[in-house]
C-alpha cells in the first residue's frame, strides 16, 4: 500500500540527513517541505521565534501538544539543557511512529518523552503518571480548537506556575481566535504577538506568547 506523506519525509531524513545531528534532521525536513512536498511543521521562519522563546525561557520541563512528525520536538530539544526534558503528545499512532523514528535519529531521545494519547487525558496525568511539578514552557502546535480548553485544562491541573510560557502557533492561519480571545483578555497572561510567515508559504501568520502571571 503506497507510503504516507509523513513515511515519505522520515524516509527523506533518513537519507539525507546526518544521524544524531538534529539541526540536519531540521534542515532536511524543511528541505523536503519547502521543494517536494508541503507539511504543517512550524517551519524554519517561525522555527527561529520558536528557538528564542524556548532560549529565553530555558526550561526544565517543557510540554509540546501535537508532535506530528517530530519536526518542533527536535528543533526544541536541540536547545535544552543538560537533565532538562521536553514531553510531547501525539495522539495518532502513525504520526507518533515517525516522531519516535525522526527524534532517536536526531539523537534526542534521552531528552525527549513522547506521550501517545489525546492531550484531554495525557494534560490530567503529567503530576501522577509523569512526575512534573510545573512546566516551564509549553507550544501549542495541535488542533486549534484545543489551544483553548487545553490552557484551562493546564490551570485546573495546577501545571502553571508564575512565569510558565506558553507559546502558540498558527494564530492568523488557520487560525485560533478563540485562544487569543482568550489569553488577551485574561488577567492571568501578559500576551505577545509575532508576526510571521506560514511555513514554506508567503502566507501571513503570528504566533503569541502568553506568559502566566498566576
Ligand atoms: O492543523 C494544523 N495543525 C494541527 C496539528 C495536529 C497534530 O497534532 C495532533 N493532535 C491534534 N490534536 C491533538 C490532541 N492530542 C494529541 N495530539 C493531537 C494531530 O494528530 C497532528 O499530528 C496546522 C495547519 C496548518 N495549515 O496551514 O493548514 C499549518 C500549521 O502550522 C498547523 O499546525
Ligand atoms: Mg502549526
Amino acid at each position: 500500500m503506497n507510503q504516507s506523506k509523513e513515511q515519505r519525509i522520515l524516509n527523506f531524513v533518513l537519507q539525507n540527513a546526518v544521524r544524531g545531528d538534529p539541526c540536519s534532521v531540521v534542515d532536511t525536513i524543511d528541505k523536503y517541505c519547502s521543494q517536494k512536498e508541503w507539511a504543517m511543521n512550524v517551519g524554519d521562519e517561525k522555527g527561529k521565534i520558536l528557538d528564542k522563546t524556548v532560549q529565553e525561557a530555558n526550561p526544565s520541563v517543557a510540554l509540546e501538544l501535537g508532535t506530528y512528525c517530530g519536526y518542533s520536538a527536535v528543533r526544541i530539544s536541540r536547545l535544552l539543557k543538560a537533565g532538562a526534558r521536553l514531553l510531547t503528545v501525539e495522539f495518532n499512532p502513525e504520526f507518533a511512529a515517525i516522531a519516535k523514528q525522526m527524534i532517536e535519529f536526531a539523537g534526542v531521545q534521552d531528552k525527549v518523552k513522547l506521550l501517545e494519547g489525546p492531550s484531554e487525558e495525557i494534560i490530567p496525568q503529567l503530576k501522577k503518571k509523569y512526575e512534573v511539578d510545573t512546566l516551564d514552557f509549553v507550544f501549542l502546535d495541535h488542533w486549534k480548537d484545543r489551544y483553548t480548553p487545553d490552557t484551562i485544562l493546564l490551570q485546573e491541573c495546577n501545571l502553571l506556575r508564575k512565569g510558565s510560557v506558553l507559546l502558540a502557533d498558527n494564530i492568523i492561519f488557520p487560525g485560533a481566535p478563540d485562544f487569543l480571545n482568550y489569553v488577551r483578555k485574561s488577567p492571568h497572561f501578559q500576551c505577545t504577538n509575532y508576526p510571521s510567515h506560514l511555513e514554506y508559504m508567503q502566507v501571513e501568520d503570528a504566533m503569541e506568547k502568553a506568559v502566566f502571571l498566576g
